[in-house]
């Protein structure tokens, strides 16, 4: 039995304290809001953001200090856009050395780091190889009902990332461990536009044609990205790529899938993450990407579609328009070159 503080307590960091609590791990919920702590600890519950009850195992504390506490692992689950003002404050209130483990699956737009990156630039005490990094295909809404989820940790301290395993593996939640801590990374977080391409695609009204497609080409863009940045090809193939574009661009469960499902019907952006009011990274994360694929000339049509539909108010039906009808092509031909490229090194 463990001492685990999950910092987050939205969607997914309940999710996985209830995969905690599960395994017999004293699980510490942090939130800062002191009502949804009271609600948590009085009636076992976290209405706004999960349909389940929730184990007695789980305290909620609106206290960092007190959450933390002789803990041996800290999991870190608020949006990417939370992430340093949250590491911040721990960075101040951390007196011991507990493993670091993030959940969050985002890039941050103004310096296209990774959410590792963020931490470890915060945490004085921390290495960028210490911190883990979990992801894969999991709906929050699933997890909390305990149906069958796959994921993945990974850290370039392979021991802290057998820990992770450990900590969080059950007989409905199997983790599976890499050493491609950016792939992972990058997956998780560049799925999120693809997804709301795929919800503005289903809410265009085009049909399950159209889906595959930016799910294959999706992918294409993702790995050329990953690839550039270090990532193994076969990252992608894996849980923490076509494993969780299939799950966020085919499931209503997907904050991202439903936000652009929203933005296709023809909600303007604005009222549709109001009308959300949780995390939709894929927003921030289209920003992040589209700036990289343009500094590095790396061809990203489907993010650079969505960029001109978030931020400068272009037509979804008039994007698809352009990328039905770009000029003629072989479809492995620059895939092909950046993974020989990978291999070659
Ligand atoms: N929901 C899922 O199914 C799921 C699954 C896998 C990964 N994720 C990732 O997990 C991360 C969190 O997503 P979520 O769905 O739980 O989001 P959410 O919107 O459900 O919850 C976010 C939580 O973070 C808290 N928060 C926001 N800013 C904060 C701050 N500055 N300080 C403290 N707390 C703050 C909010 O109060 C809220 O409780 C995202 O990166 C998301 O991509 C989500
Ligand atoms: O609800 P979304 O779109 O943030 O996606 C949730 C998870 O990342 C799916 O693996």
């Amino acid at each position: 039995m463990q001492k685990v503080a999950v910092l987050g307590a939205g969607s997914w960091g309940t999710a996985l304290s209830i995969v905690l609590a599960d395994n017999g791990h004293d699980v510490r919920l942090w939130t800062h809001r002191k009502q949804q702590a009271d609600e948590i600890n009085t009636t076992n519950t976290n209405k706004r953001y999960l349909q389940v009850n929730l184990p007695q195992q789980i305290q909620a504390y609106d206290d960092l200090e007190k959450a933390i506490d002789d803990v041996s692992a800290i999991v870190i689950v608020v949006p990417t856009k939370a992430i340093r003002e949250v590491c911040s404050e721990l960075n101040e209130k951390l007196r011991h050395q507990p493993t670091l483990i993030h959940a969050t699956k985002g890039i941050e737009p103004e310096s296209l780091k990774r959410v590792s990156q963020l931490i470890s630039e915060e945490m004085s005490t921390y290495n960028y190889e210490d911190i883990v990094v979990l992801s894969g295909p999991s709906h929050a809404e699933e997890v909390g009902k305990r149906l069958p989820t796959t994921v993945t940790v990974s850290s370039v301290n392979e021991q802290n990332a057998t820990f992770t395993q450990d900590l969080f593996i059950n007989e409905s939640f199997r983790v599976y461990t890499s050493t491609d801590m950016v792939g992972i990374e990058l997956g998780g977080a560049l799925k999120n536009i693809i997804a709301l391409g795929a919800g503005i695609s289903d809410g265009l009204g085009y049909g399950d044609n159209a889906k595959a497609a930016l799910i294959t080409r999706g992918l294409a863009e993702i790995t050329r990205l990953g690839v550039s940045l270090g990532a193994s090809p076969l990252t992608f193939l894996g849980l923490p790529g076509v494993g969780d574009l299939i799950v966020t661009c085919t499931s209503s469960h997907s904050r991202n899938w439903r936000a652009g499902n929203l933005l296709g019907k023809g909600h303007k952006l604005d009222d549709v993450l109001e009308q959300m009011g949780m995390a939709v990274e894929g927003v921030r994360t289209t920003k992040a990407a589209n700036q990289f694929a343009r500094e590095q000339q790396i061809e990203m049509p489907i993010t650079n579609g969505l960029h001109q539909v978030l931020f400068n108010d272009k037509k979804p039906r008039d994007v698809v328009d352009q990328l039905m009808n770009r000029s003629k092509r072989e479809e492995m031909d620059d895939l092909a070159a950046f993974i020989r490229t990978d291999f070659r090194d």
